[in-house]
């Protein structure tokens, strides 16, 4: 079975607005909610693939139940701890930009995060975790790196899809693939990324460090695998971006969706970019019809260095 850890869901709030006078009254012309943060979306989005996944984590709140209520009604398997604090509002503003702004997110007492490491712990070698996205702010940043431990211990293979030191902190235990985009490669070794040859550069010592498998996501500019046998570069297909919130999560479903099928790195890299690049075209979610329609126009090209 597949599992997610999103240990600060949110409700995506996205308002749209012809454009934004900071400091003024802003009228929207639009507005949407879905439930959101990383783990829950790629739970929905290995739904709409066709692939079962159970989603864990921290909700609470009136918050936490709409996010509960949506879930179910799409038939996702969920086995959240309820906390005592509402589950954040991420507020999506949509005007000629994207802008986010991204709450800090509930206390999480450490009797609840117990209750969480139970449930870590009766994974077996039969399952795949995935932990994704940023923790509350009155959480150590050691979490992941704990929650790892015990995959470890229980030989359970993980994904994780963090930022800075989150990320940093589970390289040792191997995870079997890791998802920053450019600028969090970037971050991880104080520096700005700008071309193909620094993504395979860092991407190496993330290697290194322990990761298996790592995409790095370039937005609109595509994706980059790198593994020790090979480095692959994507394009992106054409189309019209409605809304990119998700599209990296959406690869990672799109990659384990297609990897658990087939085994085949390859194509589970242009599964997972014909996957992200189609969220990046809707206002929510990606479809599978929507991917499957993508996909021929994703190439994989080798850069031997
Ligand atoms: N403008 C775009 N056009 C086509 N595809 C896009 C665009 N933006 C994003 N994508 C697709 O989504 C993938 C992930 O994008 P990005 O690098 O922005 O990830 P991310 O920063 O993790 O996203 P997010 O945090 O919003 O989920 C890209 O590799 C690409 O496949
Ligand atoms: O604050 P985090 O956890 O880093 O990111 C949360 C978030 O921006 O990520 C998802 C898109 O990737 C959204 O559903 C959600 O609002």
């Amino acid at each position: 079975m597949i599992y997610t850890v999103t240990l600060n869901p949110s409700v995506d709030y996205i308002i749209k607005l012809d454009s934004l006078q900071i400091g003024e009254l802003n009228r929207s012309t639009d507005e949407l909610m879905f439930p959101g943060g990383k783990g829950i979306n790629v739970t929905r989005v290995l739904k709409n693939l066709g692939v079962m996944s159970k989603a864990l984590g921290f909700i609470g709140g009136y918050t936490g139940k709409f996010i509960e209520d949506n879930l179910q009604k799409e038939d996702i398997e969920i086995d959240f701890v309820r906390v005592q604090e509402n589950t954040r509002i991420n507020i999506k503003l949509k005007t000629d930009k994207e802008t986010e702004i991204n709450a800090r997110g509930p206390s999480i007492s450490i009797e609840d995060v117990q209750i969480l490491k139970e449930k870590v712990s009766k994974l077996t070698s039969e399952d795949l975790l995935i932990l994704a996205g940023s923790i509350p702010a009155t959480m150590p940043d050691t979490i992941y790196e704990e929650l790892v431990k015990i995959c470890n211990q229980t030989r359970t293979q993980f994904v994780v899809d963090a930022e800075g030191e989150l990320l940093k902190k589970v390289l040792p235990f191997q995870p079997f693939l890791i998802k920053p985009n450019h600028h969090e490669l970037g971050q991880l070794f104080q520096t700005t990324i700008s071309n193909s040859n620094e993504v395979i550069f860092y991407g190496k010592k993330l290697l290194e460090m322990g990761a298996q498998n790592v995409i790095v996501s370039l937005a609109n500019k595509g994706a980059m695998l790198i593994t020790k046998d090979v480095s692959l570069v994507a394009n992106v297909p054409t189309g019209v971006v409605k809304n990119s919130v998700g599209a990296g999560d959406s690869m990672v479903a799109g990659f384990i969706a297609k990897f658990i099928k087939t085994s085949n790195l390859n194509e589970s890299f242009r599964y997972s970019v014909a996957t992200g690049s189609a969220t990046a075209f809707s206002l929510g979610l990606c479809t599978e019809e929507q991917v499957e329609k993508l996909l021929m126009q994703v190439q994989i090209n080798e850069i031997s260095m």
